[in-house]
């Protein structure tokens, strides 16, 4: 074989540009109508949603994301509560908050921001997060439910991923979707949500022989790496979907910050139809799942299963 496009000329016109998947302006509006279904909740039962959200340690970008989640759980309409510890904590004081938050009635959803420092257990904790409290859908109980089809709490970035991809394209039956990565916290779960929309679903990883050529079958592909522009436009079919999933921040020669994603954006807005930018794409819906999340949990914890 020669190089991949070589012998089939791209169907495409040579000016062309994907269009953008703007998951900020969609976030946006999900948020808008979750803070309405808290309004209508509230006046319901008298109960406000409760999101705790616990950050151990002093990492500079966690400290900026869970801000960013507290300022807009409040925008919607919830209450937040901060649980801010020192790298030192022990396992077992970690374990200890997470105790009292699951007994918490004004607590409906639980999240630990990830990763913890070195010597804490991420597994242990969340599977300590009682599975209705448990809104990032990290523990067994909510992954066991994703992988039999059972109704659960779904992880907020595949999540996010699946509404932007259901807003683009409606029904995704028979379609091949390629998930680039396998992590329990992104691309595993969203494979999971691919196969029950009835996408053919190949996980490309760390020792899959070909990741190009496979990523190059994909009608819609999703990458998830945390490795920056490894994906190329080279890798992607003409016309297709693209999900980027990563966010590395990088300096610029002129010593400003700039956010990249796992995909070559600049090469990959001329092959796919559409694509999702960073910033601006897969990140904000990030947290209105979260948001999404909470208040289903709070409706389950208050109204009963299948609300
Ligand atoms: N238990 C847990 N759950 C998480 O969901 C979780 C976590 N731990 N640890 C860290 C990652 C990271 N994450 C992001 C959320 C929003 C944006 C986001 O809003 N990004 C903006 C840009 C923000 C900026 O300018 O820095 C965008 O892409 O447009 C990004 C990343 C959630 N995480």
């Amino acid at each position: 074989m020669t190089g991949p496009m070589s012998s089939t000329p791209s169907p495409l016109p040579s000016d062309h540009r994907a269009s953008l998947i703007d998951g900020k302006a969609f976030a946006t509006a999900l948020r808008q109508t979750i803070r309405q279904d808290v309004q209508d909740f509230r006046a319901r039962h008298g109960i406000t949603p409760g999101l705790a959200v616990v950050l151990v340690g002093n990492d500079p970008a966690s400290e900026v994301y869970v801000r960013n989640k507290a300022i807009q759980t409040h925008h919607a309409g919830m209450r937040s509560f901060m649980h801010m510890l020192p790298e030192s904590t022990s396992e077992q004081e970690l374990l200890n908050l997470v105790e009292r938050l699951n007994k918490d009635p004004e607590i409906h959803g639980i999240l630990v921001q990830l990763p913890l420092p070195g010597g804490l257990d991420a597994g242990r904790v969340t599977n300590a997060i009682l599975p209705e409290k448990d809104v990032d859908g990290l523990g067994v109980v909510n992954a066991g439910r994703l992988a039999v089809n059972q109704p659960g709490i779904v992880p907020c970035t595949p999540l996010g991923c699946l509404m932007l991809l259901r807003d683009q394209l409606g029904d995704m039956t028979g379609l091949h979707a390629v998930v680039i990565g396998c992590s329990n916290l992104v691309g595993k779960p969203l494979a999971l949500l691919l196969l029950a929309e009835g996408c053919t679903v190949s996980i490309a990883h760390i020792h899959t022989r070909d990741t190009a050529a496979l990523a190059r079958e994909a009608d819609i592909l999703v990458v998830a790496t945390g490795s920056r522009e490894l994906v190329r436009g080279d890798w992607i079919k003409p016309g297709a979907t693209v999900i980027d999933v990563g966010i590395t921040r990088m300096q610029t020669p002129e010593g400003k910050s700039r956010l990249v994603g796992d995909v070559a954006f600049d090469e990959a807005v001329k092959v796919a139809g559409r694509i999702t930018p960073v910033p601006g794409g897969v990140g904000p819906m990030t947290i209105a799942c979260l948001l999404n999340n909470t208040l289903a949990a709070a409706r389950m914890q208050v109204e009963g299963a299948g609300a």
